[in-house]
């Protein structure tokens, strides 16, 4: 085991894609929207996935994420091999160990933040970590507003309780499907440090795709694919940096 620099954290895998194909349709139709993907997801860090339209990013993320079947290789969450898991067993995993959010926020705006925010335990049957809860809406910086309907509250702030509904069962790895492409700048940038800090400071494990340069220059790190491929990556990167990246690959996701 190595020691990761910049987070002194154990180098643990927490999410492991391996030859992963996802092919569509056939004959005419046939789409290979993933070609062999292998990729590790480390605990503690945060990772970007990025690249062209269609190059397969979001397929990437529901097949690790345990949202839709592969047609080849492997895939573990932990040191669980998703392809071994019955169904019930998958919709158990899904909601004991891993988080989401979406592009959506898809609160239920009859509830309160706060009961949006420990919804999926409620359902689940499960008592919140207390002290983690608080610590996961302190981060929100949203205390004073917990007592609010989604409609009482912005977008940047929902989007905010959506990711503390995600952290509150405490997941070993939290997806994001373009989390802050409802958003403006500015509310987006609220998320994205708030997604940061669940990182650093709780040391969470966040995989994000996104279209956007300045959101991937919150990660530690990017993915790059084009073509259902995994064609680079990136550590510590900045939106410049990414966006210098993106510039190399063409319209249809291959690199020029
Ligand atoms: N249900 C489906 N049936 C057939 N083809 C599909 C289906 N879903 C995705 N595809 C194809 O698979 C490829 C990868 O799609 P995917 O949505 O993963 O790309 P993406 O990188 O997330 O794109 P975007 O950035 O536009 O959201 C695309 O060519 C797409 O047309």
């Amino acid at each position: 085991m190595t020691i990761s620099p910049s987070l002194g954290l154990k180098d643990v895998t927490a999410a492991r894609a391996a030859g992963v194909s996802k092919v569509y349709g056939e004959g005419e139709t046939r789409v290979v929207a993933l070609d062999r993907v292998s990729v590790d997801f480390r605990q503690g860090e945060f990772t970007a996935i990025m690249g062209p339209s269609g190059s397969g990013k979001s397929t990437l993320m529901h097949c690790v994420a345990g949202l839709d079947s592969f047609s080849e290789g492997s895939v573990r969450i932990g040191d669980v091999e998703l392809g071994t898991l019955k169904d019930k067993q998958l919709t158990q995993l899904r909601r004991d160990r891993i988080g989401f959010i979406f592009q959506a926020f898809n609160l239920l705006p009859t509830l309160n933040a706060i009961e949006n925010i420990t919804l999926p335990m409620d359902i689940a049957g499960r008592t919140p970590d207390k002290e983690w809860l608080e610590r996961v809406i302190t981060m929100t910086g949203l205390a004073d507003r917990l007592k609010h309907r989604p409609a009482q509250l912005s977008g940047g702030q929902q989007q905010r309780v959506a990711v503390a509904r995600a952290l509150a069962s405490r997941p070993d790895i939290v997806f994001g499907d373009e989390p802050t492409g409802n958003l403006d700048s500015r509310a987006g940038a609220e998320v994205l440090g708030f997604l940061r800090d669940s990182v650093r400071r709780l040391g969470q494990t966040v995989v994000m795709v996104t279209h956007d340069p300045v959101a991937a220059g919150y990660a530690d790190r990017v993915v790059f694919l084009a073509d259902g491929r995994v064609v680079d990556e990136m550590y510590e990167p900045t939106a410049d940096g990414v966006l210098d990246r993106m510039k190399a690959f063409d319209g249809r996701g291959r690199a020029m």
